[in-house]
């Protein structure tokens, strides 16, 4: 997106996950509930007021990263996405109500910023979670990691030669439901839908948990069972009801890049690792911690070298 890679102890990079990641987690918290029903309590200090400084300092470093972008900018070598708004812009200059203005330029990549982000690496640690409590699957998945791949590194390519993988991958996804009410929407025009009319101007919520756990789809809905994504050969298939990107025009933007990255993280973490309980810990809890997605509770995870 800046065209850079930051390293992970990078001071900038480090501030930017943790002020993604805490709005995220504060977005669940009560306080913002009533904030966003009642705005005009914004006065009272609380989570809301954290989120707001966040998005001021997210915003600020935005801008300060598309002036150095646009000091340097040169139309024949684009680097970044940035650069190619700015170009876009560029092109765009003498029309009226133009799009790609500035406002949209913070937006659009502060978006991809916290989507991105927190969204990917929620559903990887539901997975390792997992592994801890399931040793079988894990131990599976690292089979079919040898047979396939040995000691090479993978590529989203080996995805159809380990279907066992993918399904514990897929199974991750519908188990975590990093996302049970997607995002909020609106009607755009009137809608008559299994008989009901609903007005343009509606909020609509979808619930995806209703999907991810619809038991006519899904043979144990309330397990994390790799299962339901195999058929009984062990061939990997497909499941309409599995929906957390959601569905439709405004489906996640990121949908493809977000499979080929867990796919990716969580096997080449289980090709050099195996994952168990902390010495004393007989059990993990699973229960979801509260966000604006669903985030496993903070856990202590024992990751012992493969050889
Ligand atoms: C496991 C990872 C991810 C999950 C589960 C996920 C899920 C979702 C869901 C449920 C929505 C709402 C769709 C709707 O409004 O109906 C969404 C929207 C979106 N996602 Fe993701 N997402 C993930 C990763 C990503 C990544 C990696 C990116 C980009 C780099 C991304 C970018 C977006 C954007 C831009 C939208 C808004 C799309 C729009 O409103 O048109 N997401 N995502």
């Amino acid at each position: 997106m800046l065209g850079k890679r930051y390293e992970y102890q990078d001071p900038t990079f480090l501030r930017l996950l943790k002020l993604v990641n805490e709005n995220i987690r504060l977005l669940g918290s009560p306080m913002v509930s009533i904030y966003n029903v009642f705005p005009f309590m914004g006065f009272l200090p609380g989570d809301h007021r954290t989120i707001l400084n966040n998005v001021d300092e997210i915003i600020s470093f935005i801008r300060t990263e598309f002036i150095k972008s646009l000091k340097r900018l040169d139309a024949n070598d684009q680097r970044s996405f940035i650069d190619v708004f700015l170009v876009k812009q560029k092109e765009e200059q003498p029309h009226a109500n133009m799009y790609f203005h500035n406002d949209n330029l913070v937006s659009v990549v502060r978006n991809l910023f916290s989507a991105g982000m927190e969204t990917t690496s929620t559903s990887l640690r539901w997975g390792l979670l997992l592994m801890m409590k399931y040793p079988g699957v894990q131990k599976k998945v690292q089979e079919e990691i040898e047979q396939v791949l040995g000691s090479a590194q993978a590529k989203y390519e080996h995805r159809k030669e380990m279907p066992y993988t993918d399904a514990v991958v897929h199974e991750t996804q519908r188990f975590a439901n990093i996302l049970p009410m997607s995002l909020p929407h609106e009607t755009a025009a009137d809608v008559n839908f299994k008989g009901y009319f609903i007005p343009k101007g509606t909020h609509v919520t979808p619930l995806l948990a209703s999907v991810l756990q619809d038991e006519s789809h899904f043979e144990k809905p309330k397990e994390f069972y790799p299962e339901h994504f195999l058929d009984s050969e062990g061939n990997f298939v497909k499941n309409e009801a599995f929906m957390p990107f959601s569905a439709g025009r405004r489906v996640c933007a990121g949908e493809t890049l977000a499979k080929m990255e867990l796919f990716l993280f969580f096997t080449s973490l289980l090709q050099k690792f195996t994952f168990r309980l902390p010495p004393g810990v007989i059990d993990v809890d699973l229960t979801p911690a509260v966000g604006f997605t669903t985030p496993p509770m903070p856990h202590l995870i024992c990751a012992l070298p493969r050889s």
